[in-house]
């Protein structure tokens, strides 16, 4: 057995830091603050954090081909150009729900970038049911829905052969599978793949590893979560210094480190206390499995 470590690497408190993403030519951990209305990076070498304000709730970032990030933020998928911070905006969604934002987003294999949306938090983990759906923008900007229904949109991943698609609902506390055409790029045949332990809080952000098993960040559970797809069952779990885990990703050299991001909104002074690390980024040493690159927007 390896010996995991956790260091909290950017002792920021963000209020919901979420979206981690390896940008692997810069040695940089993309990720964003939702609530704080912030796309954030941080450099592995110089251990700096630079951040651009953006004008809407931040849901996900994600990298692009052709430079910068795209980004779901509001209601629209937009274009952050990093080095003069505009940002441009390519597609908008759920136009008859103003109350509604992005939430998490992922590019999937063949550079599509998927997002799914919720009603805006009343607060933590507390929304108008039903409202949020899951979409694809695809390179030529269209967009296309996938479902509707649901509550907090959440973490997604794709299996090592493509042919599925993982995603979260968080109020449903379930992880689910569907079937995914990699060649269109729809999803069919939703099932339900893994169901939370009470202790294990609300399911959130989630990524694949090298090995084709899944990691979910648990809200308010203050923990990951392996689960093993093939069996739907959780294999090991990672307790974190914070109950507000939100979300994970692999990245360092070769993909061996993991990086979870956390929140601290809504929590109140008394736990803020006892948990001050709560919406920093935590890197994860010496878990013993590697993850894989993530794939940049292609449009
Ligand atoms: O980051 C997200 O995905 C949501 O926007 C957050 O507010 C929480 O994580 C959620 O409430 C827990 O499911
Ligand atoms: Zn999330």
């Amino acid at each position: 057995m390896s010996s995991i470590k956790i260091d909290c690497v950017v002792s920021e408190t963000y209020k919901i830091g979420e979206s981690p993403v390896w940008e692997e030519k810069e040695g940089t951990l993309v990720f964003v603050d939702i609530t704080g209305q912030k796309v954030c990076r941080w450099d592995s070498s110089t251990k700096k954090v630079q951040s651009v304000s953006v004008e809407a709730p931040i849901g996900s970032v994600a990298l692009r081909k052709s430079g910068g990030y795209v980004l779901a933020m509001g209601n629209t998928f937009s274009a952050l150009n990093w080095e003069d911070q505009t940002v441009a905006t390519l597609a908008r969604v759920d136009e008859d729900k103003p109350n509604n934002r992005f939430n998490d987003g992922k590019v999937d294999p063949e550079g599509r970038f998927l997002a799914g949306t919720m009603s805006q938090e009343i607060r933590p983990a507390v929304v108008e049911r039903n409202q949020g759906s899951l979409f694809t923008l695809y390179p030529d900007h269209s967009v296309v829905k996938h479902f509707d229904m649901v509550d907090i949109s959440n973490g997604l991943d794709w299996s090592l052969d493509h042919k599925t698609l993982y995603y979260i609902d968080s109020l449903s506390f379930k992880v689910d599978a569907l079937d995914y055409d990699m060649k269109t790029g729809k999803s069919s045949n939703r099932r339900t793949l893994y169901k939370l332990q009470q202790d294990e809080g609300i399911p959130d952000g989630m990524c694949i590893d090298a090995e084709g098993k899944l990691w979910v960040a648990c809200y308010n559970g203050g923990r990951v979560i392996r689960i093993d797809p093939e069996t739907g069952k959780q294999i090991q779990t990672v307790k974190l210094p914070t109950d507000k885990t939100t979300s994970c990703c692999f990245g360092g050299p070769d993909y061996s480190e993991m990086y979870v991001t956390s929140a601290c909104e809504g929590m109140d002074e008394e736990l803020k206390k006892r948990q001050p690390q709560s919406g920093g980024i935590y890197k994860i040493t010496g878990l013993g499995v590697k993850g894989i690159a993530p794939t940049a927007f292609a449009g």
